[in-house]
């Protein structure tokens, strides 16, 4: 397990030499925060819905306007349709109680669209990342445009995918169970905590439980990101909406923290993952003949190559890992990972998924297990694409006998695993320092702001209107 604590300011994620570590240093980076006021990317988060759901900043903090149906700020989990965990104290008897140790555990997730409504608005928030989009400095202004513009193009496809799912992502309940499962978990091992949970792109928002962790006084907090490996687009996103708001507040900046970065080496994460694929092993005819196919959700290229993210590197270790305890359990099948789920007109990590499923299945395989490997819920892309859309070009392609592992939601041995983890990551907890910038640095960065989108407006222009960018956002599309 990596664990970390917020730091400083502005991180840069970089691999140390053993090229399995990560280290944060200060500078320009994917992760450090660009010219414009932070929270920007979701002040004007909106849905086709009526309801007002635009985010302000107010003191460093997000606030939500009334949302009433969904995420009245102060109440984001008591109502939950798991309804099973909630914050425990009210704002005004946490306060009471301010001296008392309160351990709170930020579970932190992508979000998914609950409607065919908020697809559009989802979108639109996962584009106008700087994370998900790495535009140049110089081009960053045009990030927000860009994200209305590809998500509007992008979301009749995406909207037919959960359409085919049953109208939204399930992804909000299964983490809320999650939540509360692992709630159980720690107080079976006598700690008591709240467990909160905060998306990237949708309801509930990080901003939201972040909000809600400073209402409840909390003590101390371990945030745990529910991705089992790090990459840049998805831990690292997070966590940067993540210290954008603790360096502003003073509560939160003196908060003791601790940041589990990846947990896909834990014993437990991996005994769980072999014990479903051994499970769904024996489901079929000749279980030794059944090639396991490792499906992890890609990245572009860029992201392993010109910034640094671990994630390839760590999903082949996980890989590795999760094999080697099924050859110690006496599986001695053959496997393969490839990477699914590419998106617009970059190079993204090799071997795509469809093609290796092609191809496997012109060379002869019979039998496939299809593993999704990054993620612990279902979701669009397990339920969708894999199910769906895979497993019916591996048919297609001569593959007769398909299997799917389920993805390990509430899986006890994985919710304990995941207790654990808080466990030994709380006595690290550390509290952020401040840094706050002098007024000379801060006229400075306005300055150079300016200059740049100067420069940027003359060379977006131009770039707009070439046929390269046309290209580009038609296979946004596809
Ligand atoms: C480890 C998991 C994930 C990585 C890495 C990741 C990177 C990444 N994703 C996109 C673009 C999209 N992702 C979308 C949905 C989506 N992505 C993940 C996980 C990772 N993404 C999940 C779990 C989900 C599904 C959520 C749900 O609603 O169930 C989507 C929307 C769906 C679609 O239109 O296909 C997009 C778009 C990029 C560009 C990226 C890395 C840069
Ligand atoms: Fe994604």
């Amino acid at each position: 397990m990596e664990a970390a604590t917020l730091s400083g300011s502005l991180p840069r994620l970089k691999l140390s030499a053993s090229n399995h570590k990560l280290s944060w240093s200060q500078g320009r980076s994917i992760i450090s925060v660009s010219c414009r006021p932070s929270g920007q990317l979701h002040d004007t988060v909106s849905s086709s819905s009526s309801t007002d759901r635009r985010v302000t900043i107010s003191g460093g903090l997000y606030e939500l306007s009334p949302a009433p149906k969904r995420n009245p700020v102060g109440q984001t989990h008591c109502a939950t349709s798991a309804g099973a965990y909630t914050y425990g104290e009210s704002s005004l008897e946490s306060h009471s109680h301010a001296a008392e140790d309160k351990v709170g555990v930020l579970l932190l997730n992508l979000g998914g669209p609950e409607t065919l409504h908020d697809v559009q608005p989802f979108l639109f928030n996962l584009f106008a990342d700087p994370d998900i989009i790495r535009l140049p400095r110089l081009f960053q202004f045009l990030q927000r445009p860009l994200a209305q513009l590809i998500s509007v193009l992008r979301a009749p496809k995406s909207k037919e995918g959960y359409a085919a799912i049953g109208g939204g992502s399930p992804l909000r309940k299964i983490t809320d169970e999650q939540a509360h499962a692992i709630k159980m978990a720690l107080e079976a091992k006598g700690m008591s905590a709240i467990v909160y949970v905060g998306m990237r792109y949708w309801y509930p928002f990080t901003e939201e439980a972040i909000h809600q962790i400073k209402r409840d006084r909390i003590t101390r907090l371990v945030v745990l990101p529910l991705y089992p490996q790090f990459s840049i687009s998805t831990t690292g996103s997070s966590l940067r909406v993540l210290q954008n708001i603790f360096r502003e507040d003073a509560y939160l900046s003196r908060l003791p923290v601790s940041i589990i970065q990846s947990w896909y080496q834990r014993e437990g994460y991996i005994k769980s993952m072999a014990d479903l694929i051994g499970k769904e092993l024996e489901q079929f005819p000749k279980p030794e003949e059944v090639m396991i196919f490792f499906s992890a959700h890609g990245v572009p290229v860029s992201y392993i190559v010109d910034a640094g993210d671990p994630y390839k590197d760590q999903m082949e270790e996980c890989i590795y890992l999760i094999m080697k305890e099924l050859k110690a359990r006496g599986f001695s099948n053959d496997h393969t990972l490839a990477y699914q789920s590419r998106v617009g007109p970059v190079q993204w990590l090799k071997p795509y998924t469809d093609e290796v499923l092609v191809e496997l299945g012109q060379k002869g395989v019979k039998s496939l297990l299809a593993v999704p490997v990054s993620f612990v819920s279902e979701h669009i892309e397990t339920l969708e694409e894999i199910d769906m859309e895979y497993k019916h070009l591996a048919l297609e392609s001569g593959v007769e006998n398909w299997g799917r592992v389920p993805a390990l939601g509430c899986t006890s041995s994985f919710i304990t695993d995941l207790a654990d983890a808080v466990v030994e990551a709380l006595p690290s907890a550390k509290a952020i320092s401040t840094s706050s910038s002098t007024s000379e640095e801060a006229d400075y960065d306005i300055f150079r702001c300016a200059i740049k989108m100067l420069f940027g407006s003359i060379l977006a222009f131009v770039l707009l209107f070439s046929p390269k960018m046309i290209l580009a956002c038609k296979n946004y599309l596809l």
